[in-house]
């Protein structure tokens, strides 16, 4: 077609109508139909080609287009702020304006009226600044594209690390953190070449001269990059995580930026905003009031830290790599004591035995306040007793060696079971009297787990009440199996928390409040019972002093009135408690005063139960770990 004839044929394509158009295509159809009827070579393949959905389908895009086009917005006035100056001036030249002029004038001096007509010339007179001057004529085909990006420079950072190629001496953009100054503008991004800083050619440059320059530039900051061709995708979505581990930019020689680097402590939750660096991750601290992320290291670089920390250490035996490796230490007990006092034992935990015989409110035995499991837990197993390796918090000792805990909002149906309500603190700090307080205010919400023992039964005790009575085989098999989240031997005798008696409570409607050892935290953080695990904290020690005049500490058989290194012991124990296992708490109660202390505690069960909290992931779905 020759050219002339080629753009009338296009006008009369825009000229068409929509009718015109379905009645051209059904003559063609027609047309076809006819010809193929006639059957001449080719038709066939026609007809099928103009029958095709997408042929169809474009040209309802391209009658949508046409009509669009016929539809073309076109500005009422092209210059409306100038009309409005000139309302106004006349609505001021006005000796006794009315109640509308009045009104008319105040909407037309408002500044985002003012913008709004502003915005709508512009985009009337398609008067969009600035206009690039023309490309030089003489420019080479091949020459990189660059792009001249211009910041103004506030108090914040600009929010990108740099990183030089030692290979060829170029400078590149390494890392933008997310939310900071650079990304929201959209104009620099990880893997640009930087050429030129405030007009500085960077070739070469080591990147602190580089900041330097930066450091010293004030206002605009202008910077020719050649931009990156292939950029990587972030397609991982956000991640939020419990941090098992404290982390101090200032103190890791590492990260690549340490004023990029933001510190967290144990237990603080993290947005993880950016993933495409295997080694950095950008994170934000929940709840997050800051928009710039910060950087963090990886679960992958994490665990090389912790690694090459704990080679750089003298070992005597193969430990599993724990951030609780310490607990032995806090759990040591005096054992000649125990012995010594093993007669009084005897006598006071049957006094104890008989004044809980009759411990019931409503009816109903408050289960689980056993002084001989508390006792023993201070005496319990260590390892081998029942076989080798079965400490219970071995069997889920990963949880406890990985820096990030992947976790997700979780919202307990109300029709679902309770979540175990586990209580911790250092011993003396109060947390059974909090327990006790607990279930006897509403014993038919709250109820103990009763314990299995091996010692025999009493004779005024009942089976199933104040504990389970089993065997020594029964016992041991049900420490292989996982059952317990907690047991210890005391004088010949094992006892211990079942997994199912726990589970019974449940079952039966109501909430299940025990206190553990911060060794069974892991057997209690599981998909099946979801413990949400509160931290009884001693008050500062003067308060605690105070609040404690006429209490009784029960130093493993016998009561007297708490000492001055009683309450020291418990101080330094809660210190110890915090520090190794503070990332599991999910609340944290302080025990001052008794009454609010336990006003406390029923609010936070409550919330626990009915509110949305964060869980490990593992509990909703399958996670591979991170
Ligand atoms: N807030 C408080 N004010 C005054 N006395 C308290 C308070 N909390 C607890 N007590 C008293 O302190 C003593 C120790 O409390 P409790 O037996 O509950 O400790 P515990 O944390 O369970 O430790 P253990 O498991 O070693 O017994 C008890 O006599 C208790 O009445």
């Amino acid at each position: 077609m020759k050219p002339a004839m080629e753009n009338r044929a296009k006008v009369d394509l825009l000229n068409v109508k929509d009718e015109d158009l379905v009645q051209i295509l059904s003559h063609v159809l027609k047309e076809v139909k006819d010809t193929t009827g006639r059957d001449i070579n080719g038709t066939e393949l026609l007809h099928s080609l103009l029958n095709t959905p997408w042929l169809q389908s474009l040209l309802k895009v391209y009658e949508c287009l046409q009509q669009y086009l016929r539809t073309w917005a076109t500005p009422y006035l092209s210059y409306a702020s100038g009309l409005s100056l000139e309302i106004l001036s006349d609505l001021r030249a006005l000796p006794y304006p009315s109640y509308e002029a009045r009104e008319l004038y105040c909407l037309l001096m408002e500044p985002h009226m003012q913008a709004l007509l502003s915005a709508h010339d512009v985009v009337g007179l398609k008067d969009y600044e600035p206009v690039l001057p023309p490309l030089p004529e003489d420019l080479v085909n091949n020459e990189e594209a660059m792009r001249i990006v211009c910041m103004v420079k506030n108090n914040q950072p600009l929010g990108a690390t740099i990183r030089r190629d030692e290979m060829t001496g170029e400078i590149y953009v390494a890392r933008v953190i997310h939310g900071g100054l650079a990304d929201r503008s959209g104009l620099l991004h990880a893997g640009d070449r930087l050429v030129e800083v405030n007009g500085h050619p960077v070739f070469g440059l080591e990147p602190e001269q580089i900041i330097k320059i930066l450091a010293h530039s004030h206002g605009t900051v202008m910077f020719k990059v050649v931009p990156i061709t292939d950029r990587p995708v972030n397609n991982k979505t956000t991640l939020f995580v419990r941090a098992m581990v404290d982390y101090n930019p200032h103190q890791d020689p590492g990260i690549p930026c340490v004023d990029a680097g933001m510190a967290f402590r144990k237990g603080n939750l993290l947005e993880i905003v950016d993933q495409t660096d295997a080694l950095w991750w950008q994170a934000k601290k929940l709840p997050c009031s800051l928009t710039c992320a910060g950087l963090v290291p990886s679960a992958c670089m994490f665990k090389r830290k912790l690694k090459d920390f704990w080679w750089s250490q003298p070992h005597t035996c193969n430990k599993v790599l724990s951030t609780v490796d310490e607990e032995d230490d806090m759990m040591a007990i005096d054992v000649s004591i125990l012995e010594t006092d093993e007669e009084a034992f005897e006598s006071e935990e049957l006094k104890e035995d008989e004044s809980e015989f009759s411990a019931s409110v409503d009816g109903i035995y408050l289960a689980g306040f056993r002084r001989s499991l508390r006792v023993c837990r201070r005496h319990r197993v260590q390892g081998g007793g029942l076989g080798p390796n079965r400490s219970p918090c071995c069997s889920s000792s990963s949880s406890l060696v990985s820096p990030y805990e992947e976790v997700v909002r979780y919202q307990r149906h109300p029709e679902d079971r309770h979540r175990l309500i586990a209580l911790l603190g250092p011993s003396g700090v109060g947390v059974n009297e909090l327990r006790r307080k607990l279930i006897e205010i509403n014993p038919r919400t709250f109820q103990g787990a009763t314990p299995h023992t091996t010692r025999p039964r009493k004779w005024y005790e009942e089976p199933g009440r104040e504990y389970h009575y089993i065997t020594r085989d029964q016992f041991e098999s049900m420490v292989y199996n996982n059952r317990f989240v907690e047991y210890g031997e005391f004088r010949g005798h094992l006892y211990g928390t079942s997994v199912d008696a726990i589970k019974d409570v449940l079952a039966a409607g109501k909430i299940c409040t025990i206190d553990i050892d911060p060794y069974a935290i892991a057997s209690v953080r599981t998909h099946e019972l979801k413990a949400y695990i509160i931290y009884i904290k001693p008050p500062p020690l003067a308060q605690m002093k105070r609040t404690r005049l006429k209490a009784q500490v029960t130093n493993y058989c016998t009561s007297r009135p708490f000492r001055n290194e009683d309450f020291h012991e418990i101080e330094e124990a809660a210190c110890r408690m915090e520090q190794h296992y503070g990332q599991f708490f999910d609340h944290v109660i302080v025990n001052d005063g008794l009454q609010a202390a336990c006003v406390r505690l029923m609010t936070a069960v409550r919330r626990a139960q009915d509110e949305p909290q964060w869980v490990p992931a593992s509990w909703i779905r399958p996670t591979e770990q991170i």
